[in-house]
C-alpha cells in the first residue's frame, strides 16, 4: 500500500531527516495450521527527535512492530531503513542482527541483570560496542546522573524499587545514544503515582536529549502525554497518525474516538432538511441542513450535562428527554452518573460542585454540539456537521 493510499500514513511532522523509514511491513505468526496476520503492510517514517507513541488494544501488533525494529522478529516482508542502513529488505534477504544495530529498547519487566551492579548494568552495551574505560566510566556516570540515580551505582539490582529500576534500565538503553529508542510500557509495572512521575522524567529528558524514540502503550493519557505524534493502531494497521491535539480533538474513525475515551454513543437521524432526531428524540437546530441520513454521536464523559427532567436548563445546549439515572458512582472531584436512555447506557462525569442527583431520578441529557463527535456509517468522521 503506497503512503497515498491511505490517510493514515503520514510523513513525519518533525523537520529533520527520516530517521526510521519502515516499508510494506508484515509479519505472520505460524502455529501449526493457524497464520496469524499480526503487522499488515505498515508504512511509517520517523524523524530524527521525534517520539512516536504506538497505541491500542491488547494483540493489536504493538510489540510485534518493536521487535521487528529492534531485530527480535522477522517480517514476511517489507523493508526497515535506520538512518541511511537498510537493516530488514524481505526481497532482497537483508536481515541485520539486533546487535548489530543502532537500537536499544526498554522492556516492561526492566531485564537488568540481577548478579551485576548498577554501573555495570549500564555498562554493559557500552562493553559489547569495545568503548574505552575512561570513556565509559563517564558514559556511565553521566546517564545515571541524567535519570537521577548516580547514588545507585554500587547497588545490585534486586536492592531497587521499581521505579529506580525503570530508571536504570532507561540509562542503560540510553548509554550507547543510539539512533532509536524502543519503549514498551516500560511504566506500566509501576503504581499509579510513580508512572505519571516517572512520565514527566521521561519527557523532560525527550525534551533534553532529542532521541528518536518509538513508545508503545495502550494507555491514552500516557501516549497524548509524551508522543510528539500518536499511531492508533487497530489489528495489525494504523488507523489515525498525528499529533497528540489532533488525535484526541479529531479522531478520524469511531474505533480512535471509542479508544481516546470518547465512549458514550448515540444515534443520530436526519431527514436531509435540518430536521433530527437523536436516540429518537426530535432536536430543533441541532444539524446543517443538507445533511441526511443515519450517524453516530460520540461523546466523553465529561462532555455531556445533566438535569433533573424538565427543570430549566443551560439554553445553549440541546436537550435529550426521557433518560433515567440509574447509577451514582462518586469520584473524589466529580461523580460518575450512568444513565440509561432507551436501550442506551451513557457515562457522564458530574462535577461535585453541581451536586449529585438521585439514582431513579428522571433526567434530561444537555449536549454542546462543539464537543461531539459525529461519525457517518462507514465509521468516518464527519466534520462541520452542526447547526451554526
Ligand atoms: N511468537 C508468537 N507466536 C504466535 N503468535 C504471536 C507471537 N507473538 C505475538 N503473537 C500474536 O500476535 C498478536 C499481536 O501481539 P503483540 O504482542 O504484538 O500485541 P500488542 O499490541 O503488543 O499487545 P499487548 O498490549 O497485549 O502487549 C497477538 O494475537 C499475539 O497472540
Amino acid at each position: 500500500m503506497d503512503r497515498d493510499a491511505n490517510p493514515a500514513q503520514q510523513a513525519p511532522a518533525g523537520n529533520g531527516p527520516a530517521q526510521v523509514k519502515i516499508s510494506n511491513l508484515n509479519k505472520t505468526f505460524h502455529r501449526g495450521k493457524e497464520a496469524v496476520h499480526v503487522l499488515r503492510d505498515i508504512s511509517l517514517e520517523i524523524a530524527q527527535g521525534e517520539l512516536l507513541v504506538l497505541l491500542g488494544p491488547s494483540g493489536c501488533g504493538k510489540t510485534t512492530l518493536l521487535r521487528c525494529l529492534v531485530g527480535l522478529e522477522k517480517p514476511g516482508q517489507g523493508r526497515v531503513e535506520l538512518g541511511d542502513t537498510t537493516v530488514v529488505d524481505a526481497d532482497a534477504r537483508v536481515f541485520v542482527q539486533p546487535n548489530k544495530r543502532d537500537v536499544a529498547m526498554v522492556f516492561q519487566n526492566y531485564a537488568l541483570w540481577p548478579h551485576m551492579k548498577v554501573a555495570a548494568n549500564v555498562a554493559y552495551p557500552l562493553k559489547a560496542r569495545k568503548m574505552k574505560d575512561e570513556l565509559k566510566n563517564g558514559r556511565v556516570h553521566e546517564v545515571l546522573q541524567v535519570v537521577q540515580c548516580d547514588h545507585l551505582a554500587d547497588r545490585y539490582p534486586p536492592e531497587l524499587s521499581g521505579g529506580q529500576q525503570q530508571r536504570i534500565s532507561l540509562a542503560r538503553a540510553l548509554a550507547p545514544r543510539p539512533a532509536l529508542l524502543l519503549l514498551d510500557e516500560p511504566l506500566s509495572n509501576l503504581d499509579a503515582l510513580l508512572r505519571i512521575e516517572l512520565r514527566a522524567q521521561l519527557r523532560l529528558l525527550h525534551r533534553e536529549l532529542g532521541f528518536t524514540g518509538v513508545y508503545v502503550t495502550h494507555d491514552q493519557e500516557e501516549a497524548l502525554a509524551l508522543g510528539t505524534r500518536v499511531a492508533v493502531m487497530k489489528e495489525g494497521q494504523f488507523e489515525q497518525i498525528g499529533p497528540p491535539a489532533e488525535v484526541y480533538s479529531f479522531p478520524a474513525t469511531e474505533y480512535v474516538a471509542d479508544f481516546l475515551g470518547a465512549r458514550n454513543r448515540l444515534e443520530l437521524h436526519t431527514e436531509g432538511d435540518g430536521r433530527a432526531t437523536v436516540a429518537g428524540v426530535p432536536l430543533e437546530g441541532f444539524v446543517r441542513p443538507g445533511l441526511g441520513g443515519r450517524f453516530a454521536l460520540r461523546l466523553r464523559d465529561a462532555d455531556p450535562v445533566l438535569r433533573v427532567a424538565g427543570t430549566p436548563g443551560d439554553e445553549d445546549r440541546h436537550w435529550i428527554t426521557g433518560a433515567e439515572l440509574i447509577e451514582v458512582l462518586p469520584a473524589g472531584d466529580h461523580a460518575e452518573h450512568v444513565v440509561r436512555l432507551g436501550d442506551q447506557t451513557l457515562f457522564v462525569d458530574v462535577p461535585a460542585t453541581r451536586g449529585v442527583f438521585e439514582p431513579g431520578a428522571k433526567v434530561d441529557i444537555g449536549l454542546a454540539t462543539d464537543s461531539v463527535l459525529c461519525y457517518d456509517a462507514d465509521g468516518r468522521l464527519v466534520r462541520d456537521w452542526a447547526a451554526i
